[in-house]
């Protein structure tokens, strides 16, 4: 997340919602061993899949809320641009997630338009590992904050992989060597922007439920709007819906499907969405960043713990498994009136 200078001029998050019970892991621990803060940092991945985990006091983590704090403003004006520039760089998707995504081109559970854009950066553009991407100048500008970025990022995600595969007692370097930074996948820096809402119509969800596709996402975000389906709840249930309240220093830490997949189901992949924010925050728009870390293309997905089934998806490479899901997604929404 970023630090406390962001936080020190927005409407405060309000004390009367109620919140996910977030443990809350510092990175300083992680990253030096202890088997206490492992642990706990397992238990949060295998009960919610969704953690805290804190920057502040550890030099890797300190130097990545400075970059997030640079980058959001690069977020704010990237998603401030004239909707024609934005329109240079739209997504062509199914295809491809990189590049711009338009308010409301797609839908929300009601079959209402959704309520936020997106920028997607690829990883592979930035490391070379393919052509570059067209990128607006003042993106082109930042190159070397998004890379440096990348790569301090790259390695607390490092640090999580490798601390959850030596909990389920598998080589440290188990998962990291199926997502390898220098190899092409689908992840991504993700700006996103979503809308204000001052309208009563407003106050419905912004990003539909979900979970994420890949390994790991590291999120940041400053106003509320994120929320979390409490486990074994319905998304239909209102009163399911457990609020994310942004920490200063902190990121928002969550598993994606293929980890799920890797650990033939001992890791959780939790369902969550953006609303609209909570209390007097929901009159500002909404910024938010996150790496969002996909498996190398060619990765195997077969179950490497022996726990569980491993079914048919084991054959496939990450690539395959991908568009399996994105195609059975489509298919859903399309049978539910809902486009993703
Ligand atoms: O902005 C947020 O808080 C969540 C974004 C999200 O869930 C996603 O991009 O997958
Ligand atoms: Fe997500």
């Amino acid at each position: 997340m970023a630090s406390e200078r962001l936080f020190e001029h927005i409407v405060s998050f309000p004390d009367d919602v109620p919140t996910a019970p977030l443990h809350t892991i510092p990175l300083a621990g992680l990253r030096s061993g202890d088997q206490d803060i492992a642990k706990t940092a397992f238990a949060a991945c295998q009960e919610l899949g969704f953690f805290l985990l804190d920057l502040r006091g550890d030099s890797l983590g300190d130097m990545v809320i400075e970059e997030i704090d640079k980058l959001f403003d690069v977020g704010k004006d990237l998603l401030n641009l004239p909707q024609d520039v934005k329109e240079k760089y739209l997504n062509d998707a199914p295809k491809s997630f990189l590049g711009f995504k338009p308010r409301g081109q797609a839908k929300i559970e009601t079959s209402e338009p959704d309520r936020f854009e997106w920028f997607n950066v690829g990883q592979d553009g930035l490391m070379g590992n393919t052509e570059p991407q067209s990128l607006p100048p003042l993106v082109q500008d930042q190159l070397s904050l998004f890379r440096s970025f990348l790569g301090h990022s790259q390695s607390i995600v490092g640090t999580i992989n490798s601390t959850l595969a030596t909990q389920l007692g598998l080589p440290a370097n188990a998962f990291a060597s199926l997502q390898k930074p220098t190899e092409p996948s689908g992840t991504v820096v993700r700006f996103i922007k979503a809308f204000a809402s001052p309208a009563t119509e407003d106050l419905r969800t912004s990003m539909i439920h979900h979970t994420d596709f890949g390994t790991i996402t590291l999120l940041a975000n400053i106003l509320g709007g994120l929320q979390i389906l409490g486990p074994d709840r319905s998304p239909g249930d209102k009163d399911a819906w457990l609020w994310v309240r942004p920490q200063p220093g902190c990121l928002i830490v969550n598993l994606g499907d293929a980890m799920v997949q890797w650990a033939g189901g001992l890791l959780r992949s939790n369902v969550h969405r953006i609303s609209f924010a909570p209390g007097e925050q929901r009159f500002s728009d909404r910024y938010s960043l996150a790496l969002l870390v996909r498996p190398e293309r060619e990765a195997s997905m077969k179950n490497l713990t022996g726990h569980g089934e491993d079914g048919e998806d084991g054959d496939l490479t990450a690539w395959e498994w991908e568009v399996k899901k994105a195609m059975a997604l489509t298919h859903r929404a399309a049978a539910e009136g809902v486009k993703p």
